[in-house]
């Protein structure tokens, strides 16, 4: 039996700390364990304990002062220092056979947008260490209402897609900050994807050669099948119910690798 990793990527303050916690939260509740494994070198505090803390191995604090770098090199050093010692890693996990464990990663998405260093600790998770993985790539929903920004949004997610290789789920957070009618029907667009109206939504610029521009994004965007986004409200069971339940089928989660309660049925419907 292999044993599930989640990992939760998407840009500083897209909610990923919370959603772990509500990831955590809503296992417990219906009789499920996981644990959340920190990969954030300059983390702070959350609800739920860290079960595998980066930190121990060490801290953006102390490269920042150590070799006198910026906090974006230093946290590019503390991930190649990670690649330097996965047998730390490696002996941190060995006691999490056959559970859930949840990767919280930096919002630094260059991390695994741009350089090799997450997707390479990624591919040593399943090659060497028998983890299924998934990604989860949180926006959040405030942020995107805009279609341009949209846009910007989903290429940096497929950017994480096609650098991590894994199977991925694209979240929009936050989606209880969006109030108005104009921005809820705007929302809708993204949850139930309809390529033309994605493409109609790029009309709202008036200049032809940008609209062009817009149009071939939209239509890279979804041929990457990039446009599915699932809702989630942190505090709502039921949005968090429902990300799992993908998670489960992406993973291949067999109810038989339960290793404390059996699972209740839970009763999820689509928001
Ligand atoms: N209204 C609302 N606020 C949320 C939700 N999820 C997260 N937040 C808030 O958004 C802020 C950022 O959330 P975090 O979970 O710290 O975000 P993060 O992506 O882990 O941030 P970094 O660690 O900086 O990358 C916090 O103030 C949360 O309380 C949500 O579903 N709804």
């Amino acid at each position: 039996m292999s044993r599930v990793g989640v990992l939760v990527l998407g840009p500083a303050g897209a909610g990923k700390s919370t959603f772990c916690n509500s990831i955590i939260s809503h296992m417990q509740t219906i009789g499920r364990r996981a644990h959340i494994v920190n990969l954030d070198p300059a983390a702070e505090a959350t609800q739920y304990e860290f079960t595998i803390d980066i930190r121990d191995l060490i801290s953006l604090d102390d490269v920042m002062e150590e070799l006198h770098l910026g906090p974006n090199g230093s946290l590019i050093y503390c991930f190649e220092y990670l690649m330097n010692n996965l047998d730390w890693l490696e002996e941190e996990l060995g006691d999490y056979n056959d559970e859930y464990l949840i990767f919280d990663c930096p919002g630094q998405i260059e991390l695994y947008t741009h350089i090799p260093v997450l997707p390479a600790i990624a591919r040593h998770l399943q090659t060497q260490l028998n983890f299924s993985l998934c990604a989860t790539y949180l926006l959040e929903a405030p942020f995107v209402i805009d279609s341009s920004k949209f846009f910007s949004g989903a290429l940096s997610a497929m950017s994480a897609m096609i650098l991590l290789e894994l199977p991925h789920i694209n979240i929009l957070s936050k989606i209880d900050q969006i109030k108005d009618d104009y921005s809820k029907k705007k929302l809708k667009r993204y949850l139930n994807p309809d390529p033309t109206l994605l493409l109609d939504s790029t009309n709202e610029t008036w200049n032809p050669r940008f609209q062009k521009l817009n149009k071939t994004i939209a239509n890279l965007v979804d041929d990457f099948g990039m446009v599915q986004f699932l809702p989630l409200e942190a505090k709502n069971p039921e949005s968090v119910a429902t990300i799992l339940s993908y998670i489960d089928d992406v993973t291949q989660w067999a109810e038989g690798q339960e290793p404390k309660e059996p699972k209740e049925q839970t009763e999820i419907e689509d928001m």
